[in-house]
């Protein structure tokens, strides 16, 4: 039996989201820009050598089989050795249905950390297509770069992002994503923007606040509460929404001013994932921890 080793898996903010049209399939064509955190849960790998791939931590509501690490393993095991297994367990922080991507960058951690361990040999392009099957969300985790987004989330341009604090709000409501995503109300043909208009701050919407909003009212008091300091706004499909902040001390201040029932965290803004970090002291014969 091999010791543990420990993997970031971030967190991510949606800094504008629009939704500028529908594939034949259903799904919809997406601008967003991605901005990767220095925070959010931790993956465990444990190696085994008898060909099995099990968790060994719980997760409310999410059996086994359906969890997102154990179905990115074995996404993966096709290309390791048929002897090879794993343990996986997931310090869990990043709240679940709050539009922060957790669930795909744990995916995401267990592919990249997995394909060094097991000795796969995939590049970055094969593991982000793995990711793809497993949600849209999951090739920017892989690619560990904050970076403007379109076609489903997976057609990756990494941008540069101001150094930032952001002071994220739960107002303790999971979203399901997929019935949003059908939402009549929805709007799906804004007008395609640039990169140069997101930089020079123009965009800052997301498609789904109203809508999230009007069904959550819990989403829409955060919001106003926020609103004093600064541009509050949704991540993702919510429920967790967000202002940033140029100084720690300014979010440490307003996280910690957080009325009672909903929880405030501060995380600041990095451009390049903790992963690639966490991958590169690996290689270099350090333990990763985090
Ligand atoms: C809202 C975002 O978080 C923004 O980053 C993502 O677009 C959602 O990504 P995700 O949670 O990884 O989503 P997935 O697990 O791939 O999809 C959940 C459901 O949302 C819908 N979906 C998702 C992404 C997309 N571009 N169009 C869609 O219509 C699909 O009905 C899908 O069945
Ligand atoms: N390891 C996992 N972590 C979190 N959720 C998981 C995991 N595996 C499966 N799921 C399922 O995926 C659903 C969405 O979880 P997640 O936390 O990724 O949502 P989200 O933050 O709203 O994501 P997104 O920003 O991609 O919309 C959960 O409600 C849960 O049923």
């Amino acid at each position: 039996m091999t010791e543990w080793t420990a993997w970031p898996a971030p967190a991510k903010l949606n800094l504008f989201l629009h939704i500028t049209g529908r594939r034949a399939d259903g799904y919809h064509l997406l601008q967003t820009v991605f901005q990767l955190l220095d925070r959010g849960d931790t993956i465990h790998l444990r190696l085994r050598t008898d060909g099995v791939v099990a968790r060994s931590s719980e997760l409310a509501g999410v059996p086994a089989e359906a969890d997102l690490v154990v179905r990115a393993a074995r996404l993966l095991k096709p290309h390791a050795a048929e002897q090879a297994g794993v343990d996986i367990a997931v310090d869990k922080r990043i709240p679940m249905g709050g539009g922060l991507g957790g669930g795909s960058s744990d995916a995401a951690s267990v592919l990249v950390a997995l394909n060094r361990l097991w000795g796969c040999g995939l590049d970055q392009d094969a593991l982000a297509r793995l990711g793809l099957g497993l949600g849209a969300d999951v090739p920017v985790f892989v690619r560990g770069r904050s970076a403007w987004a379109e076609g489903v989330g997976e057609e990756l341009t990494p941008v540069e992002l101001p150094p930032r604090w952001f002071v994220i709000v739960d107002p303790r409501v999971s979203v399901p994503t997929g019935p949003l995503f059908q939402a009549p109300e929805l709007t799906r043909a804004a007008p395609p923007t640039t990169i140069p208009r997101f930089l020079a701050g123009a965009e800052t919407s997301n498609v789904f606040e109203p809508v999230v909003s009007a069904r959550y009212p819990a989403v829409a008091a955060a919001l106003k509460w926020l609103e004093p300091y600064g541009r509050p706004r949704l991540s993702g499909s919510g429920g967790c929404v967000f202002v940033d902040v140029a100084a720690e001390d300014q979010a440490l201040a307003l996280a910690a001013a957080c009325p009672q029932g909903w929880s405030a965290q501060v995380a600041r803004g990095v451009n390049r994932s903790p992963l690639q970090a966490a991958l590169d002291s690996f290689s270099a014969g350090a333990s990763p921890s985090w």
